[in-house]
């Protein structure tokens, strides 16, 4: 079988391969009749080790936060006006937030205990005022004044910095959407939705929210840690180094912990990855999960993953309460110092006790961001995980895309091809052994064949899905790549056994072969698709969205939607895989009659396993074991087989 196709797997005539598709289709939800892949990744691999071939050589880039930023800062550009708006806001909050202890100071020193001021200018301001009320009055209001301002800027910070950590989610996000989309189809054979779903989602999401909230909340309390011990520093260096010394031991705890915290928090993040993609897989093939009844054995997967889950948080959480306890006496250890040597140096008098109310308050405002040590710890390193991830798939290559010299194909004839094509979807397991055939233009070939004879892989190869490893595959007598990518599949249109509607409108249905197409051409394919009397007789006719998974409409009416589709397209070279099967007698009549009219004039490769799915077609190629043998030699096998039957 060709693979089902949806966005991820390929674009059924959608020429969706270089440029992005219009607004109203990134939208639309994909419908996969039969669910999603059940396979061997149930297990919910880490698929953060995955590397496809190509990729195997390359190591990986990011590996720290400090990497993880700069890797997605090019992503902030647009953004800076909003940036300088947040920086001159943090810069206000710092201002604030330095200027707030020293109206406390103006009363201690000025109102209070004005025989131990020190001058200067708060003294000044005090002779200026002439004290008293007066001087309280200017005190309490700039209490008040630098709440309000600091209020308003802490506001103006958070504002634009939502505004550049939403927008730059966005950005990312797309980038990852159009980027898997662009990857090639080898990529997609060895990926579950759940883990593609799993990195759009939650990893953008949560890498987003931690790079620029955390990046954001690590630059102000840098500035304003720096401001303060500079401050401080000027008032009395002697007290600023006995604040300091704290850090020696900080330094000692944290190097032992914090990687024990952040491998605690990466392993937390990739099991809440996999929940999401168990998630997905259960919810997207829930057709099959019900129909083998394996509810309870899905509900066991997701089971064991939120206990792996919840394994890992638990480990993190007991870390990071850990940290936060030592952290939280050593810098207790650090005020007591201050404040024993700060009253020793007031009553030196070498401080007023209005410097040491300030001294004490820059410390806790020090002190604060070193306390949140442990959960930033956590943040950077569940970031760096999700960043890790979505720059896993961002760097990788398509393995199938334009060569430097390709050139758009011109209108197809279309004549096709093999020739001595050799092909295996791993190198130890040839599919395709030596294929040589040619179809003429307008022609239309049944290729028949056993069940993994080869039959899908030849479409495959047609629409550059895959690259042969020997051999040539061409188009109107030129290789398939040397036509740019989009200008192929453009002049391809395709129908499979399992057609895909996109959860949208059946108009939008249609017209996803050609997005350009009018209503009256919508129509038009639709009767020549013998569709239009079963869509004029839905409630809401061209305009009746299908449903979920296509479940309004019968199997024959959803092939008929796609050969309509492909209609639309009219494209020279059209595929069709199986496209009767699973149909009742009357649909196969229905569909039959509209595929014949979709192939007129068309060259046509018919893949079927039953010769009345044939179309009518000029010839038939016999494939077998990955090689074309010729219909005439097939029925002398037959016959010879069915003679040696009888005469047995
Ligand atoms: N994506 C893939 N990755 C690895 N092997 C694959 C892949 N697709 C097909 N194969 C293998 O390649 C061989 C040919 O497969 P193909 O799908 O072309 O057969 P087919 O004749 O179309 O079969 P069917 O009639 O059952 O659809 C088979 O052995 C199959 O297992």
């Amino acid at each position: 079988m060709i693979p089902p196709i949806c966005p991820k797997h390929w674009s059924e005539s959608s020429g969706m391969t270089s440029s992005p598709p219009p607004r109203h289709w990134v939208k639309m939800e994909v419908e996969r009749p039969h669910g999603n892949r059940v396979s061997a990744e149930l297990g919910g691999a880490d698929m953060t080790s995955f590397k496809p071939a190509e990729q195997r050589d390359k190591r990986f880039k990011v590996r720290s936060f400090w990497q993880l930023l700069a890797r997605f800062a090019p992503h902030l550009r647009p953004y800076r006006k909003v940036l300088v708006g947040t920086a001159l806001c943090m810069l206000a909050v710092t201002v604030m937030e330095l200027a707030r202890p020293w109206p406390l100071k103006l009363i201690f020193d000025e109102i209070l205990m004005p025989e131990r001021s020190h001058g200067g200018w708060l003294a000044d301001l005090a002779l200026l005022t002439g004290g008293g009320a007066t001087l309280l009055a200017v005190a309490a209001l700039s209490i008040l004044a630098i709440a309000l301002l600091g209020g308003v800027f802490g506001f103006g910070q958070a504002y634009f910095m939502s505004i550049v950590s939403q927008r730059v989610g966005a950005a990312i996000r797309l980038q990852l959407f159009s980027h898997i989309q662009r990857l090639s189809q080898s990529f997609h054979d060895e990926r579950s939705s759940g883990d593609l779903m799993a990195r759009l989602t939650g990893d953008v999401g949560l890498m987003r929210q931690l790079l620029v909230d955390t990046g954001f909340f690590l630059a102000g309390r840098l500035l304003l840690v720096a401001s303060a011990i500079i401050v401080m520093a000027l008032m009395d260096w002697r007290l600023t180094l006995v604040a300091l010394l704290v850090l020696l031991p900080l330094v000692i705890v944290t190097a032992r912990l914090v990687p024990q915290i952040k491998g605690a928090a990466r392993k937390q993040r990739r099991k809440e990855s996999q929940i999401t993609q168990v998630m997905t897989e259960g919810i997207t093939s829930i057709r099959i999960v019900q129909a083998y009844a394996q509810e309870a054995q899905e509900e066991q997967r997701f089971a064991q993953q939120v206990e792996g889950s919840t394994e890992a948080s638990l480990t993190g959480t007991r870390l990071e309460a850990h940290l936060e306890r030592l952290v939280q006496v050593i810098l207790a250890f650090g005020t007591c110092a201050v404040v024993w040597y700060g009253v020793v140096r007031v009553q030196a008098g070498a401080l007023t006790p209005g410097d040491l109310l300030v001294f004490t308050a820059y410390l806790t405002g020090m002190y604060k961001p070193i306390r949140r040590l442990a959960s930033i710890s956590s943040r950077i390193a569940k970031a760096t995980v999700c960043g890790q991830r979505v720059a896993s798939i961002l760097d990788l290559e398509p393995e199938i895309r334009d060569h430097a010299d390709a050139r758009p194909a011109p209108p197809f004839k279309g004549e096709i091809l093999f020739d001595q094509v050799k092909f295996g979807y791993r190198p130890d397991r040839p599919a395709l052994r030596s294929v040589d055939f040619r179809i003429a233009a307008g022609e239309t070939v049944a290729l028949m064949g056993e069940s993994g004879s080869g039959k899908s892989t030849i479409a495959n190869l047609i629409l550059r899905f895959y690259q042969p490893s020997s051999g040539r595959v061409c188009i109107d007598g030129t290789e398939v790549g040397a036509y740019t990518l989009e200008s192929l599949r453009k002049q391809i249109a395709i129908v499979l056994q399992d057609s895909v509607l996109f959860r949208a409108s059946i108009r939008a249905n249609i017209a996803y072969g050609h997005l350009e197409a009018t209503m009256g051409e919508v129509i038009a394919a639709a009767k020549a698709a013998d569709a239009h009397d079963f869509i004029e007789a839905l409630p809401d006719g061209y305009e009746t969205i299908v449903g979920e998974r296509g479940a309004s409409l019968s199997g024959g009416q959803r092939q008929r939607i796609a050969i309509a589709r492909a209609m639309i397209r009219d494209a020279p070279i059209i595929i069709l895989d199986e496209p009767m099967v699973g149909l009742d007698t009357a649909s196969e009549a229905e569909v039959c009659k509209a595929l014949k009219r979709l192939v007129a004039r068309k060259t046509c490769l018919v893949i079927t396993h039953d010769p009345r799915g044939a179309l009518d077609a000029d010839r038939t190629l016999v494939l077998r074991e990955g090689k074309i043998i010729d219909v005439t030699d097939v029925t002398r096998d037959q016959e010879r087989t069915t003679n040696a039957g009888i005469t047995a």
